[in-house]
């Protein structure tokens, strides 16, 4: 549909002659003769455009304009005038004019300053649509990558497809998941997740489908598993390339069927619960090596949207720094920061291994430690770990910086409560500090290798583990529990029960 120009004009004659230029253009036309016409006209119906004379009785263009503006402030509106004088020109761009002709109006100008009024209009129109949908996915990024994240969550959120989301650790796969639940239809019932590379694979089935009581050593009573405290929600299964291959057949039947039973049950139990999975593996690689099974593949892989690592989405780092800074600032109890063009433009030099959760605790740390109001290049130099995922030499000399430098990881573990002394101290097996898992979660890691080997070298003897490790039976327990592990069968221990945890 052709554009509508509504033209004010209290002189009939430049009415009918700019209507006449306009129409030819292919511009729809409505005609005002007052400033307060063209404010009833704009407040019945909608017009694309306006192009209004300043000088009117009554009500002039500039009295006109800025109630327009209060109305409509998006409504591009182009001012021309016989008298025009700088003043005057000023004036109507302050108030919110896009331009300002001065007449007699040459068509070609007058063809010009309305394209690109109208060009601008749906300019901000899209930035717009895209800032409510970043806000209604909880996700920042107006790259070409993340809209096309945006309109693919847009299309599969209503339908009942299963989505499979690949992408590095770190790129936001489960805010695509959430983004997904929420636009759907299920936005009411539970959003569940499951991490199938934390969990232990001997429970995994257990976690998934629940257990009876009794079904194993340590179930001490009924557990409804995530399929079922999923129901009618979502289960987003993170990892699901690490699901062991017995589990993944389980999980086709259910996927199938729509029905489980729990460890050590007999009932078959309906469920209604759509599944999002996501990975980093390149699962056709995983299936040409035998490591995960194809059925299952498309089965899961209805939709996949696959989420690119920051470094090949740059465009989105300053919208991405800015909201992780004034949240950062905000939580931290200080004024905003702001970050200086040095120092966006080293950290657009780096690589981000850990993606946006890396970007993210970077962030935070500057917010601790820079002295502000503007961060400087050398203060983002030292933030970033040095010789590690640099794309590009920064762009600067490296002097010394108000910053202390970045805590080697040594320093950190020096400065956590040391582990309590026991005779024969256990040493986690295989932890490496990571940048693409949160501290938590790596504590959690540290904690699980902790125990299991604790477990190991005492054959799963409870007490003595918790004895090596200087820590009470009772806590002992409750750890497992919280992260996950069970007592194997081999625990020759009485139950937790007796201790009077
Ligand atoms: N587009 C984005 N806008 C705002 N925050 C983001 C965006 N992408 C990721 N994040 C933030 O980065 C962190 C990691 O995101 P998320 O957990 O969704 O990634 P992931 O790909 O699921 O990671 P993993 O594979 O390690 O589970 C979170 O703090 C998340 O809020």
């Amino acid at each position: 549909m052709p554009a509508s120009v509504l033209i004010v004009d209290d002189e009939k004659n430049i009415l009918l002659t700019l209507s006449q230029s306009l129409q030819l253009a292919g511009y729809r036309t409505e005609l005002a003769s007052s400033g307060q016409v063209a404010l009833d006209v704009v407040s019945a119906r909608p017009v694309d455009a306006i192009l209004m004379d300043v000088k009117m009785p009554d009500m002039d263009g500039l009295t006109a304009l800025g109630r327009l503006h209060e109305m409509k402030p998006e409504l591009p509106v182009i001012m021309m005038s016989g008298h025009g004088t700088i003043d005057t020109a000023v004036k109507a761009t302050q108030l919110g004019a896009r331009d300002f002709l001065e007449k007699p109006i040459a068509r070609d100008r007058l063809l010009v300053a309305l394209r690109n009024a109208l060009k601008h209009q749906a300019v901000m129109e899209e930035l717009q649509e895209l800032r409510s949908q970043m806000s209604r996915y909880d996700m920042v990024g107006g790259g070409p990558a993340m809209q096309r994240i945006f309109s693919l969550i847009q299309r599969t959120a209503p339908s009942e497809g299963r989505v499979l989301i690949t992408g590095e650790n770190g790129t936001g796969k489960e805010l695509i998941a959430r983004a997904l639940h929420q636009n759907s239809r299920r936005k009411g019932a539970p959003f569940v997740k499951l991490n199938c590379a934390a969990v232990p694979h001997e429970l995994i089935e257990s976690e998934l489908f629940g257990h009876e009581k009794g079904a194993f050593t340590g179930a001490v009573s009924v557990r409804r598993g995530k399929f079922e405290l999923a129901h009618e929600g979502t289960l987003f299964l993170d990892e699901i390339g690490d699901m062991p291959a017995a589990m993944q057949a389980k999980l086709l039947r259910v996927l199938q069927e729509g029905e489980l039973e729990r460890v050590g049950g007999a009932e078959t139990i309906k469920v209604d619960v759509r599944v999002i999975a996501a990975t980093n593996k390149n699962l056709e690689k995983e299936i040409s090596g035998g490591h995960f099974r194809e059925d299952l593949y498309y089965r899961i892989n209805v939709v996949q949207i696959h989420s690119p690592p920051l470094r090949e989405r740059r465009e989105d780092l300053p919208d991405l720094i800015d909201t992780f800074l004034k949240e950062a600032c905000a939580r931290n109890g200080r004024k905003p920061l702001t970050l200086s063009a040095e120092a966006l433009s080293v950290m657009a030099s780096y690589d981000y291994p850990g993606n946006v959760r890396e970007l993210r605790n970077l962030v935070e740390r500057l917010a601790i430690l820079c002295e502000g109001p503007v961060v400087s290049g050398n203060e983002a130099l030292e933030l970033l770990p040095r010789g590690r995922g640099l794309s590009a030499p920064p762009p600067l000399s490296a002097v010394p910086s108000p910053l202390p430098p970045p805590l080697p990881n040594a320093a950190i573990a020096a400065s956590e409560p040391a582990l309590p002394r026991a005779p024969e101290p256990p040493a986690p097996t295989g932890f490496r500090p990571r940048v693409d898992r949160t501290f938590r979660e790596q504590v959690e890691d540290a904690e699980r290798e902790i125990i299991l080997h604790a477990l190991s070298h005492t054959q799963d003897n409870v007490t003595e583990a918790a004895r090596l490790l200087d820590l009470e039976r009772g806590h002992f327990y409750k750890k497992m529990k919280a992260l996950g592990l069970r007592r194997s069968a081999a625990d020759k221990d009485p139950s937790p029960g007796s201790s009077g945890d």
